[in-house]
């Protein structure tokens, strides 16, 4: 079997009393999705959080292509290859999805912004973020403002700016959240594709794209991981039943 490419061992946050993350051990392979799941608070958006370096873990480790780089910063991190999808809040309203995307191109290069005209005129920055705006199905986009796009829309352009840092790992929250059913279709079958590129530790509550895509599922369940397996061993797990999923989501 393939070594992972990244391995999370024991890692535990708490918040005063509170374990959001309690424990947890899962890695990733080349080439696969393995989804994250669970209900809500089950400390999924911590765990993505610990593992790109916004939230300092109490105890555990993170192993990223042969390095522990749990002593590394966010920067330092995305620097090395992991790569999360951006928040709608870090993009710039009143940047085009093409400027945006430009941001993107540029903080892969490690400059700093200092205006934006001259950049601008950079052939190379601009081409990798037209390169990404394609790919996501933004290209008829790329000049408008975006505060003028869709919710769904700027997802896409989440996903675009993170492409344009073409790291080797990708880590996603709740990718397909507010883009209705045909963007959700779009974006499974994008991400189908892009595993090849980069694996894909997905935190997702689409149960269609869920089964769809993933190799392996972890389920989630105040902060300790209940299950892992395959989309199958998920769906008889009595435990994921019970705890979680509902027998008419897995039916
Ligand atoms: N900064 C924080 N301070 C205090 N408590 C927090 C903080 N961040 C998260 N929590 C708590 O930690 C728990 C896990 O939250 P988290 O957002 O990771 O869950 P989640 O599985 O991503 O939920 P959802 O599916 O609703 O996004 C929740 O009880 C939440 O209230």
């Amino acid at each position: 079997m393939t070594e992972p490419i990244l391995e999370i061992r024991n890692l535990c946050k708490s918040f005063g009393a509170l374990k959001a993350t309690d424990d947890v051990s899962l890695s990733l392979r080349p080439g696969e999705i393995h989804a994250l799941i669970g209900p809500n608070g089950a400390g999924k958006s911590t765990l993505i959080k610990q593992i790109a370096g916004g939230l300092r873990s109490n105890s555990g480790s993170i192993h990223f292509a042969g390095h522990d780089v749990t002593p590394l910063s966010t920067v330092q991190r995305a620097r090395a290859g992991l790569g999360r999808t951006f928040q709608i809040s870090s993009l710039a309203m009143e940047y085009t999805a093409l400027q945006n995307a430009m941001l993107g191109a540029l903080g892969r290069e490690g400059r700093v912004m200092r205006f934006f005209a001259p950049v601008m005129g950079q052939r190379n920055l601009c081409d990798a973020a037209l390169a990404a705006l394609a790919r996501v199905g933004l290209s008829d986009h790329a000049t408008i403002r975006t505060a003028e796009l869709s919710h769904g829309q700027r997802r896409l352009l989440e996903v675009a700016v993170a492409l344009t840092l073409a790291p080797k790992v990708f880590l996603m929250d709740e990718p397909m959240a507010g883009l209705g059913a045909e963007g959700s279709k779009q974006l499974t079958g994008f991400l189908d594709e892009l595993r090849h590129e980069a694996p894909i530790l997905l935190v997702e509550h689409d149960m269609d794209a869920v089964f769809a895509l993933a190799d392996r599922i972890s389920v989630l369940v105040y902060g300790k991981v209940i299950a892992s397996g395959s989309a199958d061993e998920i769906r008889a797990d009595p435990m994921v039943r019970e705890a979680y999923l509902g027998a008419e989501e897995l039916a």
